[in-house]
């Protein structure tokens, strides 16, 4: 199986290592070259740390990392099997980048998308092989984190469902089942909390250091809620809240105004070298 990652991102490089790691031929592909370099160099600086712990031979370092094409063309998707979709999360542009997929791609190509909270319903929507498009949901580390949530949409066929969920176990993930249902399930939970820190935050109630210090040692997290949001990229925190907020119309997912002021300020987090800490 040929796979193509869209998007070298926070999330693009990681799934593309992961990808590759296990073994499959993966085309990287961005909007600009610098965006492809970084993702490449992201991918080389985590494996080359692989190597240095004894994790990794220097020949598996370099079998992996020539495994991996990076590119801007996007007619480099007609000869893959599966699209990952992993480019920013705006419905728009989604469907643009679907509907151009669909025309370059082969008709048996699997389009997945990695949206942390949108309409995989209405992304199939764009394409004339909705029953070929579903949610394949990686978490940040992808490298590292386990679970892998599956989402199928109105159209999404068994067919399509049962080889992303084969594959996901060939990459060494967990997958879980979920309903398309904004968020999902793990972001549904997940990013009100972060969003509540923000709150917490804004209204002066504890710093920043003491909120993560809170929930990592009163609710055994690995990191802090704002040291999460930067992780995950504030950005991304803000358009989830958005959507949930959109599509509940329920006052309780209200995104935090202080979340608006830092992606307003282009502080994205660790992304940017500054969100809720400065790196
Ligand atoms: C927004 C969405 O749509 C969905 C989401 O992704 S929500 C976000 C989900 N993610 C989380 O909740 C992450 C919570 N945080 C954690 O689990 C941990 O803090 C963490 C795994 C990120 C880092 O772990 P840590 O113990 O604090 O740091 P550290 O010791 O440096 O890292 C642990 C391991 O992860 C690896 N690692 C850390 N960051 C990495 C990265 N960005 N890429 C690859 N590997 C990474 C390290 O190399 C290390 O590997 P070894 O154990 O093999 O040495
Ligand atoms: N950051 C996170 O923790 C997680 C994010 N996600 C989702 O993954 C997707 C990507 O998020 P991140 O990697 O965090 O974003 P990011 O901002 O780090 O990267 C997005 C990349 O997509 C590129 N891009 C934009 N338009 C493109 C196009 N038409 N074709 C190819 N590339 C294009 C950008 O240049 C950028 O490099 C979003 O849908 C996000 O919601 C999912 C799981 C976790």
């Amino acid at each position: 199986m040929k796979i193509m990652v869209l998007g070298a991102g926070t999330m693009g490089a990681g799934i593309a290592q992961v990808v590759a790691q296990a073994g499959y031929e993966v085309i990287l592909r961005d909007i600009e070259d610098r965006f492809v370099d970084k993702g490449l160099k992201t991918i080389g600086k985590n494996l080359a740390r692989s190597v240095e712990k004894g994790q990794l031979t220097q020949e598996k370092f370099d079998e992996i990392m020539g495994r991996i094409a990076g590119t801007t063309d996007l007619q480099m998707a007609e000869d893959v099997d599966l699209v990952i979709e992993a480019i920013i999360e705006k419905m728009e542009l989604k469907k643009e980048i679907f509907k151009a997929l669909d025309q370059i791609c082969k008709p048996e190509c699997i389009l997945a998308s990695n949206t942390s909270a949108l309409s995989i319903s209405e992304i199939a929507a764009a394409t004339k092989r909705p029953e070929k498009v579903m949610g394949m949901h990686f978490f940040n580390p992808a490298p590292v984190m386990k679970l892998v949530e599956l989402i199928k949409g109105a159209s999404t066929s068994d067919e399509t469902f049962n080889t992303i969920k084969e594959l996901t176990v060939k990459l060494g993930k967990t997958p879980v089942a979920v309903e398309e249902a904004p968020g999902f399930c793990v972001n549904r939970i997940l990013v009100p909390m972060i969003n509540e820190a923000a709150y917490i935050l804004m209204e002066g109630v504890a710093s920043a250091e003491d909120i993560d210090t809170a929930m990592k040692l009163g609710a055994n997290h690995p990191i802090g809620p704002l040291a999460l949001a930067d992780l995950i990229g504030i950005d991304v925190c803000l358009f989830v809240m958005e959507t949930l907020y959109a599509e509940f119309g329920d006052s309780k997912y209200r995104p935090c105004p202080l979340m608006r002021k830092l992606v307003r300020a282009g502080h994205l987090g660790r992304k940017t070298g500054k969100g809720f800490y400065t790196y």
